[in-house]
């Protein structure tokens, strides 16, 4: 089967991108959507997220065969339930959320009898709300699907197809592993940053400006990420609590053994740990996951989507 009607819950980021991908990939899937801010379904209509913007989860549910909720992981449950009369029965019930168990188990309980296949698109930005989409953003970028156990395998193939039709690679993983995975690619690098621009702001003897103003490119790249939103990453940590603390406890042995071959001028350990970082870097632009240019080729992008 493939979906002809598409509802999209969240017309941020995320739920923006997809309907203005599916419109230009899959010009033949007719999408409605909403939000819960009526400022967000204003924009929404001006740019054409979706073809249609209804006033409310219930009428954008009705018809579909396929919903993608685009909310905060923390929004996913009450997101769900405001569509549980109107979602027809045999539509597949998906999502975009950052942590995977957590958000199945919400988004199942809310929606019983309803098949859920939850996805997750390794694909993002620092930037949020409805101006924040744009069609390009899946390309050649991971969509990693976490179906349950026992799940309707012509169904599953028809969510995977239509995220290859919006440019990205699928990857089928088991949700736990989803989440310890993407703990240490993702999550634990936001708290790193968001750690070190809110260490910098507070010194005392390194005023506000003083960071701005001389703001290295190291920490510029850090600030990057912490801007992102906060209530999004707020409900990413708390739903993907464990995970984020196994791999935090890893990550502050290793910060120690750091601090310790600093403290006893231990160079080989620096320079080998520094070694290979350095080609872990290298791999990821030779698998086309990163730019190698100092701004990440961003200022090319903007360019093409402005
Ligand atoms: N930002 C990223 O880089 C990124 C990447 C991959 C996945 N995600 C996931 O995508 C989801 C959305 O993130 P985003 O970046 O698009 O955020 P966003 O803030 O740009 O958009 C979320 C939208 O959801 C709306 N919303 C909140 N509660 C709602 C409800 N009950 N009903 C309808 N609308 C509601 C908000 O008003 C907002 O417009 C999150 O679950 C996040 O974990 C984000
Ligand atoms: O590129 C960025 O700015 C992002 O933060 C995107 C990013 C990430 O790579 O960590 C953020 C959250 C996700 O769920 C997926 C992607």
């Amino acid at each position: 089967m493939t979906f002809r009607r598409v509802a999209i819950i969240g017309l941020g980021l995320q739920g923006g991108s997809i309907g203005l991908a599916v419109q230009s990939y899959l010009p033949e899937v007719f999408t409605t959507g909403t939000d819960i801010d009526p400022v967000t379904r204003a924009r929404a209509a001006e740019r054409g997220l979706v073809h249609k913007v209804c006033e409310s989860s219930a009428e954008a549910a009705a018809d579909a065969d396929l919903i993608i909720f685009c909310v905060p992981p923390g929004a996913m449950g009450g997101a769900a339930s405001e569509v549980r009369a109107t979602l027809p029965p045999g539509a597949v019930v998906s999502d975009v959320g950052s942590s995977k168990q957590a958000v199945a188990k919400a988004l199942s309980e809310a929606l019983p009898g309803h098949l859920v296949i939850p996805a997750h698109p390794v694909a993002g930005t620092e930037n949020s709300g409805p101006d924040a989409g744009f069609a390009q953003l899946f390309r050649n970028r991971w969509c990693i699907v976490t179906p349950p156990a026992q799940t309707d395998l012509v169904k599953l193939s028809s969510l995977v197809t239509f995220w290859e039709a919006l440019g990205a690679n699928v990857e089928i993983m088991d949700p736990e592993h989803h989440d310890l995975v993407l703990a240490v690619t993702s999550h634990l690098p936001h708290l790193i940053a968001y750690t070190i621009v809110g260490t910098a702001s507070d010194l005392e003897e390194v005023t506000r400006s003083e960071v701005i103003k001389y703001s290295a490119g190291g920490f510029r790249d850090f600030t990057r990420i912490a801007a992102s939103d906060p209530t999004m990453w707020r409900d990413v940590f708390l739903s993907n609590r464990d995970a984020v603390l196994t791999m935090l406890q890893r990550f502050t042995e290793d910060l120690t053994a750091l601090q310790r071959a600093i403290r006893i001028g231990d160079s080989d350990m620096l320079f080998n740990h520094f070694a290979r970082t350095r080609a872990i870097r290298r791999s990821i632009i030779e698998e086309g996951q990163d730019d190698a240019r100092p701004d990440f080729g961003r200022a090319d992008h903007d360019a093409a989507t402005s």
